[in-house]
């Protein structure tokens, strides 16, 4: 059996998580492929069951991943199973990819919600300390060990959250998306003495927001505040409203 782990990471929670599940499958023989959205433009139908998993940014996912969700999969009736990462115990994200999924034709046998450090601490809340982290790393590896048993024993595990909330997080995410969109123009610059134009941030931006030309940073109208650029730069050369960050690493 082979199957797609289909994510998105801003700075790795996410990805830890996905990592976690293709350790567990691959231990009952199931090999499964790691597909990173924002690199990967077409998915080949060639797996036997899929695994979606995406990072929550105000109560959803965020919207590059639902669109790519939307445009990828075909009709199918294929088993998957639904994640989140958010700081909190649950949110409304995964009730969407649910629905999408539905409607295609999927089997959601595993819908459930990682709990992982806050990693929008340079905005608000404070920054997760090593012991949280390493706390939220051991739950989560219980916790997907556990699922991964579900699944393969055919069991349903969805952990809902009410229409209401879903609801009501659609009005607020569309507000939070529209604010997010100019928060790298508006709050980051790169100090050029640190800077080693390797570009990494250019290339691994999501959305293609950011611009280098004529040794200058530029960013676009097209951020949605996934943090990956100020957390994965190799020399912490972002600078957040005027002040260095203490960079998230998991
Ligand atoms: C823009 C933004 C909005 C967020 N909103 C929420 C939220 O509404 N609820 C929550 O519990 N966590 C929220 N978080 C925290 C992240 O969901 C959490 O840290 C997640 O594990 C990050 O995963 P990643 O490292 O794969 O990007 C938010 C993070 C960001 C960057």
């Amino acid at each position: 059996m082979k199957a797609a782990i289909i994510y998105f990471s801003g700075t790795g929670n996410t990805e830890y998580v996905c990592k976690l599940f293709k350790k567990y499958f691959e231990e009952n023989g199931v090999s499964c492929v790691l597909i990173d959205v924002s690199k990967k433009k077409q998915l080949n139908d060639d797996y036997d069951f899929y695994i979606f998993g995406a990072p929550i940014h105000s109560e959803l996912f965020p919207k590059n991943y639902v669109d790519w969700v939307k445009q990828n999969i075909k009709q199918g009736d294929k088993k998957c199973i639904i994640f989140s990462t958010q700081a909190s115990d649950k949110a409304a994200g995964p009730f969407e990819i649910f629905n999408i999924l539905k409607e295609k034709g999927y089997k959601v046998l595993i819908q459930d919600f990682i709990s992982m450090p806050n990693n929008y601490y340079v905005v608000a809340f404070k920054k997760p300390t090593e012991e949280d982290i390493k706390k939220a790393k051991q739950e989560a590896d219980k916790k997907v060990k556990l699922l991964v048993k579900k699944f393969l024993d055919d069991e349903i595990n969805i952990v809902k959250v009410s229409k209401f909330r879903f609801k009501l997080a659609k009005i607020v995410y569309k507000m939070f998306y529209e604010y997010s969109k100019g928060w790298a123009k508006r709050n980051l610059s790169v100090d050029m003495k640190l800077c080693v134009k390797c570009l990494k941030c250019v290339k691994n931006c999501p959305t293609k927001n950011i611009k280098f030309s004529n040794d200058k940073f530029e960013f676009q109208n097209k951020c949605i505040s996934c943090q990956k650029c100020l957390h994965a730069c190799p020399t912490n050369a972002y600078i957040y409203k005027g002040k260095r960050i203490d960079q998230y690493k998991i």
